[in-house]
């Protein structure tokens, strides 16, 4: 494709949204976790998903990563349908994600953690890349190389040859993110990126934020911490028993009266 038809596909896409969830349904059983759900972001977008516990935040993440299959409804991302998908094939097309629960190999170097991040990118499988022989020496040092990069770009510079586990929890949720960039994702889904960091850790993540977003890349992210979603979000998404409630910015979102009736005893006052 020439370089005016890519323009003109990425205004395409800014304008119509990256990612277009239309009419989304997640069942457990009798539980209707996420139900008819529309929600659009924004290429280039910090667009946060906010909501009370059991909104249904996590399972829309896991439903668009393919974690979860859709009981019904539509995922587009770039125009492609995501629906049916399988999670390889959708990391593949440009969308990465952060856990809730920090999920990094702890016994693996910092740098081993992040270059396992680039495998969807790289001719080498799984984990060959971390093996001598089992990836071009080309390729693996090219992708050591580029994982040192990312770390220095989370401000990680110098703790590649750590051991993850050995690393404070601040550090280890960044080492995700920079997992997470390692396959040069177009959308990153971060899952709670501030849980349980201190007010030090949460300014350095705001930090890292803005960053990701000035590359280009559109963020996606579920967080309680009112303060980083209001200060970081260009949009917000607000879900209330499975069902979208509320869409727009940081501004109109708090003054809106069905977020803070959904929000009464909640946290939204931290904003
Ligand atoms: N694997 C599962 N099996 C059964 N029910 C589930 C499962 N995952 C989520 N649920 C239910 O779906 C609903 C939405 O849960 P979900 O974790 O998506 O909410 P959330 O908004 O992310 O909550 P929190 O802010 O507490 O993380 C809840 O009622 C939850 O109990």
């Amino acid at each position: 494709m020439n370089g005016l038809g890519e323009a003109a596909n990425a205004i395409a896409a800014s304008e119509s949204g990256l990612l277009e969830i239309r009419g989304l349904i997640k069942r457990f059983g009798g539980v209707t976790a996420v139900n008819a759900l529309d929600m659009t972001v924004r290429g280039g977008d910090v667009h946060a998903l906010i909501g009370p516990n059991g909104s249904g935040k996590t399972t829309t993440l896991n439903v668009i990563s393919a974690l979860y299959h859709a009981d019904g409804g539509s995922i587009r991302f770039d125009g492609a349908q995501l629906v049916g998908m399988p999670s390889h094939a959708i990391a593949k097309a440009g969308i990465a994600r952060t856990f809730q629960n920090i999920r990094l190999f702890g016994e693996l170097s910092v740098v081993e953690n992040v270059m396992i991040g680039r495998h969807v990118r790289t001719h080498a499988g799984f984990l060959s890349a971390l093996v001598p022989g089992g990836a071009t020496a080309r390729e693996e040092r090219a992708t050591r190389a580029s994982a040192q990069e990312l770390l220095a770009f989370v401000g990680l510079d110098g703790a590649g040859d750590a051991t993850a586990r050995s690393l404070p929890y601040g550090d280890q949720r960044r080492v995700e993110i920079a997992r997470a960039l390692a396959s040069e994702p177009r959308l990153l889904l971060l899952d709670e990126p501030a849980a349980g960091m201190n007010p030090t850790e949460t300014d350095t993540l705001i930090a890292l934020l803005r960053r990701i977003r000035e590359l280009g890349t559109t963020l996606l992210l579920i967080e309680h911490d009112m303060n980083l979603v209001m200060s970081v979000s260009d949009r917000i998404t607000v879900l209330n028993f499975g069902q979208h409630i509320a869409e727009g910015p940081p501004d109109a979102i708090a003054r809106n009266p069905d977020v803070i009736t959904a929000y009464l005893g909640g946290t939204l006052d931290a904003a």
